[in-house]
């Protein structure tokens, strides 16, 4: 089954949730996994997910490490680009990741949006 991660800033959480109300449908349909506070609100979406850490814990390296085993088939991460977040060097390591094993990742809701329907066009 395809694996997508899900991962949102505080800051952006509630548009995270709003996005995943709008897609339940297809978001039924795949394996999720998550860090975990994010996790706690996928769950109360009624989707079930796989939680990881919390993000400034080690979350995003273990959603990077899946990325780099092609674990993944898409990130969905709603990041805050006004907050501060003390794990910045692990968001920044993921991306990286993402990049060196061509891992499409989205950055925000309106990318995550495309990304979604492209993978379930057919
Ligand atoms: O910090 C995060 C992303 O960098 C997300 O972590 P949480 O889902 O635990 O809030």
């Amino acid at each position: 089954m395809k694996k997508i991660a899900i991962i949102a800033h505080d800051g952006k959480k509630p548009e995270m949730v709003n996005f995943l109300n709008r897609n339940l449908e297809k978001l039924k349909k795949v394996e999720l996994v998550a860090t975990g506070t994010t996790g706690t609100h996928v769950e109360n979406t009624g989707l079930k997910t796989d939680k990881k850490l919390s993000g400034p814990i080690g979350g995003d390296a273990q959603i990077a490490a899946l990325a780099a085993e092609k674990k993944l088939s898409m990130i969905l991460f709603f990041r805050d680009p006004l907050g501060k977040h003390p794990h910045e060097p692990d968001v920044q390591m993921l991306m990286r990741i993402c990049d060196v094993h061509n891992i499409p990742i989205a950055t925000n809701p309106a990318t995550a949006q495309l990304l979604l329907d492209a993978f379930f066009k057919d």
